[in-house]
């Protein structure tokens, strides 16, 4: 018989930021990063990415995921401060992020992996989730009853390690109650 898929190795810390800091992340995000759709590849169509994002990192640290191609955006300050924060608390040393805004409970992420080339074998990702709580689920690969999910609220740490890209897929559904916006940064490690 084939191994068992090992659990995802996935870290929850609730809080992470206090609200007010968040809140303040949070605001200065919505206004001041340069959001855009991204266009994604999907069954061999490009189409607009569901939601707004922004790539972030040092000089470099070009990503190409889901057939599209970025070159990162410099630091803000309250973003390089956050990372440096991630880099110490978790021991790994970020050099980008995938800035995503969920507008509502419209936008989205559909099922995939983080298993880009550039983030090695085995992804070190730490993702902060800010404003409106949305359900964040995780499915294996080759078991689609397979779930887990939480739902991640304003402040929030959530590290997706080892080998959960491997065998495991994510996704933020969309979720019609939702009005508010919620805004994710995903810290990621790129090699050349
Ligand atoms: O918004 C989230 O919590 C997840 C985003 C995500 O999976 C990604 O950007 O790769
Ligand atoms: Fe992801």
């Amino acid at each position: 018989m084939a191994d068992p898929v090992p659990d995802p190795d996935v870290l929850l810390e609730r809080g992470w930021l206090p609200p007010e800091a968040a809140d303040r992340l949070c605001v200065t995000l919505l206004g001041e990063l340069p959001w855009s759709v991204h266009r994604i590849r999907m069954f061999g169509r490009w189409v607009d990415s569901p939601r707004l994002s922004c790539w972030l990192g040092d000089p470099g640290t070009d990503y190409a995921y889901s057939g599209g191609h970025f070159e990162p955006l410099p630091w803000p300050p309250i973003l390089a401060e956050l990372r440096d924060r991630l880099a110490i608390e978790l021991g790994a040393p970020f050099n980008s992020a995938l800035a995503n805004l969920y507008r509502d409970g419209n936008d989205y992420v559909g099922w995939h992996r983080d298993n880009e080339r550039e983030l090695g074998a085995h992804p070190f990702i730490a993702s902060i989730s800010l404003g409106a709580s949305r359900r964040f689920v995780l499915r294996a690969n080759d078991d689609a009853q397979r779930q887990m999910e939480w739902t991640l609220e304003h402040g929030d740490l959530l590290v997706m390690a080892g080998s959960t890209q491997q065998y495991w897929k994510h996704a933020l559904p969309k979720s019609a109650k939702v009005k508010q916006p919620r805004i994710n940064l995903t810290f990621r490690v790129v090699r050349p």
